[in-house]
């Protein structure tokens, strides 16, 4: 069993929170409102350092989901997890602060949802279905626990968009906010959707936002207003979850999900399956809110977690997919014909 938690019973709100505006302008305006909006929260449990380990971590796991797939969830050395299958499909990405994101321009709803969303939308790419999540949490102990909270909330209902929950973690004091995000997911008898499936004459098709968190990060980075939409893209991704399901039954030979751009995951594609991808600029939708900059944003842009599959040439993706180019023999990408010159994002490359 878990300790109790030492904190009072939260009283923070279930409602998201965020606001649509930049959260700092170049002179900082409105920082305090934002600031104070953002921490998610009246601070009326105090600090994640006042509540201790075992007082964030009861508080935490508090009302989390918890689907049949997982036996034992938080409270123990370790959680049980079913593989009805008999394969587990396991993916793990991290999110960091200053790095992923910035507690100036995103609430803390919004970033437990990314954490979720980017783990939940790989289990989806290998066309399995995602049944729990495991999620190291860092975080300075002068954090507002209500913050620590609102992280939850959003964790919590992506894990709902998706139909997993979260059988357990890990919590760490540290410099900075890090989530350690663990997936895993069920085949359900069906084959992995690999990289490597992709076979000359293959159509490829994509499913979902391209291009808006990139635009929205643009924005933020220059300390600039803009839609909602697309600042919230940066906050929150949107993965279409039934990609998966939708690019199995189509008779998908390979599928990801795009995280870091994509020109650069097409190419992960072209390389695991030893063909070469072209791109036809003119099937892309590049909405008009996208910007002067927005075919290049649709190109090279990471972060919605849209998808981008291929699918043999008598088995079409469906309607909600987008048709935008083929697999033919050779290697690498082409759009229009051309090697682009950007491709996506590189941690290590800036
Ligand atoms: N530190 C590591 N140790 C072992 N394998 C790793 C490590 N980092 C990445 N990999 C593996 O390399 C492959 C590509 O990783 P990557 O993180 O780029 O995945 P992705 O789905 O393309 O992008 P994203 O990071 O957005 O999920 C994955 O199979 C991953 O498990
Ligand atoms: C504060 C801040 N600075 C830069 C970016 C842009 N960014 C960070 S990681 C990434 C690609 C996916 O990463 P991963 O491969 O780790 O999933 C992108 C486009 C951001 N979101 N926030
Ligand atoms: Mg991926």
């Amino acid at each position: 069993m878990l300790r109790a938690a030492a904190g009072v019973r939260g009283a923070h709100s279930a409602g998201h929170g965020y606001g649509h505006g930049v959260r700092t302008g170049p002179d900082g305006a409105g920082m305090d409102r934002v600031a104070k909006r953002e921490r998610g929260g009246t601070g009326r449990m105090g600090t994640i350092g006042e509540l201790g380990e075992f007082g964030l971590i009861g508080r935490l796991t508090r009302g989390l989901p918890r689907g049949a797939d997982v036996r034992l969830g938080p409270g123990d050395d370790a959680a049980v997890v079913a593989a009805p299958d008999g394969r587990v499909v396991a993916t793990t990405d991290l999110l960091v602060e200053g790095r992923h994101f910035r507690r100036d321009w995103s609430g803390p709803y919004d970033i437990g949802r990314k954490a979720a969303a980017q783990n939940l939308a790989d289990v989806v790419a290998m066309g399995a279905r995602p049944t729990a999540l495991l999620v190291g949490f860092a975080a300075p102990p002068s954090t507002d626990a209500d913050w620590a909270v609102r992280l939850y909330d959003g964790l919590a209902d992506e894990c709902r968009r998706a139909g997993a929950s979260v059988a357990g973690g890990d919590v760490v004091g540290a410099p900075g906010i890090t989530l350690a995000v663990t997936a895993l997911g069920d085949l359900g008898g069906g084959r992995p959707l690999t990289r490597s499936g992709a076979r000359p004459g293959d159509v490829v098709a994509v499913r979902g936002r391209l291009g808006y968190a990139s635009a929205g990060w643009a924005l933020l980075a220059e300390g600039r207003d803009g839609p909602p939409e697309l600042l919230d893209a940066h906050r929150r991704p949107e993965p279409p979850y039934e990609a998966g399901a939708e690019a199995r039954e189509a008779g998908a030979t390979a599928l990801l999900d795009v995280s870091d751009g994509l020109v650069q995951d097409l190419g992960h594609i072209a390389a695991a399956s030893g063909v070469r991808i072209d791109v036809d600029s003119a099937t892309l939708v590049v909405p008009e809110v996208l910007g002067p900059d927005g075919l290049r944003h649709v190109l090279t842009g990471g972060e919605d977690h849209g998808f981008a599959g291929t699918f043999p040439p008598d088995s079409p993706p469906p309607p909600s997919w987008t048709v935008i180019g083929s697999v033919r023999e050779g290697d690498g990408v082409r759009v229009d014909g051309r090697v682009p010159d950007a491709t996506g994002w590189d941690h290590f490359r800036g």
